[in-house]
C-alpha cells in the first residue's frame, strides 16, 4: 500500500461492536500539488460475492427477496429488496462462499460457476470488494427450499422468474439492487440465455 500521494496515516477504531469502523485521518497530496488533512469513516465487513443463477432451457433465474434494513431507512418503502442469491466471504475464497451461500439462500447444489468480474461496491464508504459470479442451475439441483441460515434469522424468499420479466422489473424500477441490476445486464449484454 506504500504511495506518495498520502502520508502520517491514523487510524481511530469508532466501533467493532460487530463489523469494524474506523476513522482515518491522513494527509493527501492534492493534484495541485498541496497537501491537505482529510478524514474519512470507513466500514470493514469484509469482501462479498454474489451469483445470478440462470436456466437457459426454461429461460428463467433465480432471485432472492428479503427484508434489509438500510432500505427501509432510506425510501424503500416495506423494506423488502430483490437480489441476487449473495453473502459474505467469511473465511472462503469467493467460489466456495458462493456455492455455500447458493444452496443456503436458495436450496440449489451447483457445481461450476464462472466469475465474470470483481468490484468496489461502495467506495466512499465501504472496504468491501465483490466478487461477480454466474451460473447455470437445473430442477434437478435443487437440494432444498433454501431460505438462509434459521440460526442467523434469514428470511429469504425464493423467487423464481421469466428473465424477460426480471428485465421488466429492472426498467420498471422495481429491481433497484446495484449487485442485481449489474448481473442482470451483464446476462442482457453478453445473451446469457439466448
Ligand atoms: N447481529 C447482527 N447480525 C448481522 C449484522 N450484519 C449482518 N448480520 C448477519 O450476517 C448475515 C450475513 O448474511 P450473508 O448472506 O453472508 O450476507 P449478505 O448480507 O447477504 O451480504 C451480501 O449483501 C450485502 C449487501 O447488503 C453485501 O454487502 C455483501 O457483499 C453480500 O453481497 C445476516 O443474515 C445477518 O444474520 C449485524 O449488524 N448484527
Ligand atoms: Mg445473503
Amino acid at each position: 500500500m506504500a504511495s506518495n500521494h498520502i502520508k502520517n496515516i491514523k487510524s481511530k477504531l469508532l466501533s467493532d461492536n460487530y463489523y469494524i469502523l474506523n476513522r482515518i485521518n491522513f494527509d493527501y497530496l492534492m493534484s495541485n500539488g498541496k497537501w491537505v488533512t482529510q478524514m474519512r469513516e470507513v466500514y470493514n465487513r469484509g469482501d462479498g460475492a454474489g451469483i445470478l443463477l440462470y436456466n437457459k432451457q426454461k429461460q428463467t433465474i433465480i432471485l432472492t427477496k428479503q427484508f434489509r434494513m438500510p432500505t427501509y431507512m432510506n425510501d424503500n418503502g416495506d423494506g423488502y429488496l430483490i437480489e441476487v442469491c449473495a453473502g459474505m466471504l467469511d473465511k472462503d475464497d469467493p467460489e466456495a462462499c458462493i456455492i455455500r451461500e447458493t444452496e443456503e439462500e436458495v436450496g440449489y447444489r451447483i457445481k461450476e460457476v464462472k466469475k465474470v468480474f470483481e468490484a468496489y461496491t461502495s467506495p466512499g464508504v465501504l472496504t468491501e470488494k465483490m466478487y461477480f459470479f454466474i451460473g447455470s442451475y437445473t430442477d434437478d439441483m435443487k437440494v432444498s427450499k433454501g431460505g438462509g441460515l434459521s440460526s442467523e434469522h434469514e428470511d429469504i424468499e425464493v423467487l423464481e422468474l421469466p428473465f424477460s420479466e426480471a428485465l421488466n422489473m429492472l426498467n420498471s424500477g422495481e429491481i433497484n439492487d446495484v449487485r442485481t441490476i449489474i448481473l442482470l445486464q451483464y446476462a442482457q449484454i453478453h445473451k446469457l440465455l439466448e
